[in-house]
């Protein structure tokens, strides 16, 4: 990151804000979104991409840029660099299906967790074989997915938090990074023995009764999701598939976590007990749900994630009911986010477009003086433009004389043209004589065996067979191709800027 600037900053947000619509994002586009010259943001684009930040694709219908993870999470420790929010990272301390967890630290060196969300991490590598244009859902999937994870993982961090739950306490989240308390402990799976199962295990059912109560079902409780803390007391860590209590499979989740729990405890430690609660038994005292939903992760957040999740498709969540309005949450997420760097942006188009002015003004009063120089000029004998005042009298009469000349001529061709077309009549009329009368008659030439007409009809047909065998470039070369035409037009759109 120490290598970047802000200018690679800049058009890095621009290409994320470019793959709200677009798989690739083309150059153009970028640089409108960032408010940069063209040349700036390409020269950008072409050290994002030495550091693995942005990827370069030929698409099927154009060229274009993606951010790639790497990218992603660059642009999310800036900003929580920016914020003061993380100083370092560090090592990486867990890989899960769908996050990387590193150790970090603040500005004052105090030590964090960094976890990175890649919810659709496989669809991302799917990627190339997919269509340019988002199809219907305009934005794209693995930036929405892996966000939202990020987001919900948070609201419930810190809400869980408020109400005392054993949770690592929430610091902040951007983009698809959580930053929380680390944890100095070991995750139950690596732990072999514990000094007491049975009271481990009374505190672990009676998180899952008490989440419970606050209207929460954890829906994954099980020894990954779990850590002992260097007290030896249980701290839950994840909870991908939290659901409130009042879902309609509510019931089967609580279950579900109930028995992982015994099944866990008889397996590891050998310790099974007769005591274990029933959702009946569970009295909802509190609207942690509701909390939650009100906090900004909205249902269809909610249910998109749980799409993915369920059917272990990331687009699963692109259907044309959802669309508009997750995309409105995403849109109104968004804003927020970008308020700082629109009025930045802002400030840079209004340069922009004031350049524009300047140049189109610097265009109209040089095209003037083009338009009044052209009228003081002539064309001399050889070809070549010569001022009117100096030409003299001598060339300007052997220059009408020339004049004269030429028009003769053409009424002659003229002339000639309407003569030959009264006798491709009378030849016409004299072959219709012949067909009826079914006789030989002599009938007058023009010189030629072949008739005008034919050699006409000839004519047509070779220049057809010309543009029929105009080779078609395809592939790459038909990239290369697009590539120039492109770098012709950006030529000609800017070649009257100040540089
Ligand atoms: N706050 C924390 N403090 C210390 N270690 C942590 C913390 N959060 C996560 N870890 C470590 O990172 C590992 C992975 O974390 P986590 O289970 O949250 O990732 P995940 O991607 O959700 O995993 P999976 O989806 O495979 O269950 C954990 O096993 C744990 O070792």
């Amino acid at each position: 990151m120490r290598y970047l600037e802000a200018q690679h900053f800049r058009v890095l947000i621009a290409v994320e804000m470019g793959m709200k619509n677009h798989e690739l994002v083309p150059l153009a586009l970028i640089s409108a979104i960032a408010g940069i010259h063209r040349g700036a943001v390409s020269k950008a684009l072409s050290d994002l991409i030495k550091h693995k930040l942005v990827i370069y694709e030929r698409g099927k219908r154009y060229d274009g840029y993606r951010i790639n993870y790497l990218g992603y999470d660059f642009l999310a420790l800036r900003a929580l660099c920016s914020r003061g929010i993380v100083g370092s990272v560090g090592n990486q301390i867990g890989v899960g299906k769908e996050s990387d967890v590193y150790v970090g630290g603040d500005p004052e060196l105090n030590d964090l967790v960094l976890k990175l969300h890649r919810l659709g991490r496989i669809s991302f590598r799917k990627l190339k074989e997919k269509r340019d244009y988002h199809k219907k859902r305009q934005y794209c999937s693995w930036l929405y997915l892996s966000r939202i994870a990020a987001l919900k993982e948070f609201t419930f961090l810190k809400v869980l938090h408020d109400k005392k739950f054993p949770v690592p306490k929430p610091i902040d989240v951007c983009r698809h990074v959580i930053v929380m308390e680390l944890i100095d402990g070991f995750p139950l799976s690596r732990i072999e023995h514990v000094p007491d199962p049975a009271q481990l295990y009374d505190q672990l059912v009676s998180l899952i009764v008490r989440l419970g109560r606050y209207g929460l079902i954890h829906g994954d409780f099980n020894e990954f999701n779990l850590m002992l803390n260097s007290k030896g007391e249980p701290m839950i860590i994840d909870f991908p598939q939290m659901v409130s209590i009042d879902h309609p499979n509510a019931e089967f989740y609580f279950n579900r976590d109930v028995i992982c729990i015994r099944d866990y405890f008889r397996r590891k430690f050998n310790y099974e007990s007769e005591e274990y609660p029933k959702f009946s038994d569970v009295e909802r005292k509190y609207n942690l749900d509701v909390e939650v939903e009100a906090s900004g992760f909205t249902k269809q957040m909610a249910k998109d994630l749980n799409k993915a999740y369920d059917e272990g498709d990331f687009e699963a969540h692109i259907d044309e009911e959802s669309e508009t309005s997750s995309y409105e949450d995403e849109e109104a997420h968004e804003a927020s986010e970008y308020d700082e760097e629109e009025l930045e942006e802002e400030t840079a188009n209004a340069q922009l477009e004031d350049a524009k002015l300047r140049g189109s003004d610097r265009f109209n009063s040089w095209l003037q003086d083009a338009h009044e120089q052209l009228e003081q000029l002539q064309i001399s004998e050889d070809g070549n433009f010569l001022p009117l005042k100096e030409m003299d009298e001598d060339r300007m009469e052997k220059y009408k004389a020339a004049i004269e000349e030429t028009e003769q001529k053409l009424t002659q061709i003229e002339k000639l043209d309407d003569e030959t077309n009264e006798n491709e009549q009378v030849e016409n009329d004299d072959r219709e004589d012949v067909r009826s009368r079914g006789t030989r008659v002599s009938v007058y030439s023009n010189g030629s065996t072949i008739s005008k007409t034919d050699i006409k009809k000839r004519l047509v047909l070779e220049r057809n067979k010309a543009k029929k065998q105009r080779i078609k470039v395809k592939g790459k070369q038909s990239a290369v191709r697009r590539e120039r035409k492109q770098n012709l037009s950006v030529i000609k759109e800017y070649s009257d800027w100040d540089l």
